[in-house]
């Protein structure tokens, strides 16, 4: 399970307080209103904050002054994080190996994740030749083939039109379905989390709300 443990956290102004559980293999949704801490949430998790107190637990590991690359978890970020200089191909392969010594068995599953995501023409692409939602996707394709225990999402399908949103959102439940990752995500979109069948987590103010 993915737990934070009395972690608090100051940025600025604003003081994050969060001690909650997520299980093991749930689909659980981040929900609340602008500023509430929902992204600072996932940062934490990924561990792009440090808590000032209190700790961060992975499946019973304590990975608190872990780097985000050394923790158990892919990430689906807004703004996609892919490198502007490296194909969508590339990209991807960075997820499996950084050093890009990639095996026959890594090509096709970098091959496979890109067809699942709809972008099977455009491996050769650099991300700023595609769209929004393209990038989002090929950003997702490089989450499916890391197989991390946990995925970690900030409004996946913000970029999508409603089509592709339905799409990608039963794409990942089929993801869940075969991989029993906790997939953890922040969402605003009510349908959307209908359409996953998410657990809700409710932050406000900085905390976790327990109503
Ligand atoms: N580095 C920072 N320095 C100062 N304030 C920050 C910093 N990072 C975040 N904040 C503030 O903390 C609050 C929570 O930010 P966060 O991004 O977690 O909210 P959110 O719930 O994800 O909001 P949204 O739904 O608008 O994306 C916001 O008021 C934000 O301005």
């Amino acid at each position: 399970m993915v737990e934070l443990r009395a972690v608090q956290l100051r940025l600025g102004d604003r003081h994050f307080a969060f001690d909650c559980r997520i299980e093991t293999g749930s689909m659980t949704a981040i929900v609340g209103p602008s500023g509430a801490g929902k992204s600072t949430l996932l940062n934490l998790i990924a561990g792009f904050e440090t808590p000032s107190e209190g700790a961060v637990f992975i499946d019973g590991q304590d990975v608190t002054a872990l780097h985000p690359a050394e923790r158990p978890i892919s990430i689906v970020f807004q703004d996609n994080n892919l490198f502007a200089h490296l194909d969508v191909e590339t990209n991807i392969a960075l997820g499996l190996h950084p050093a890009l010594k990639l095996t026959a068995a890594d090509r096709e599953r970098i091959a496979a994740a890109l067809t699942r995501v709809g972008l099977a023409k455009l491996g050769h692409r650099k991300p700023g030749t595609l769209s929004g939602g393209e990038r989002q996707r090929a950003a997702f394709a490089r989450a499916l083939v890391r197989r991390k225990p946990v995925l970690l999402l900030d409004e996946p399908f913000a970029s999508l039109d409603s089509d592709l949103r339905h799409k990608m959102a039963d794409l990942l439940k089929d993801l869940h379905r075969e991989t029993g990752q906790t997939i953890i995500l922040v969402s605003h979109n009510a349908d959307d989390l209908e359409q996953l069948g998410a657990t809700v987590l409710q932050v406000d103010g900085g905390q976790i709300r327990n109503d």
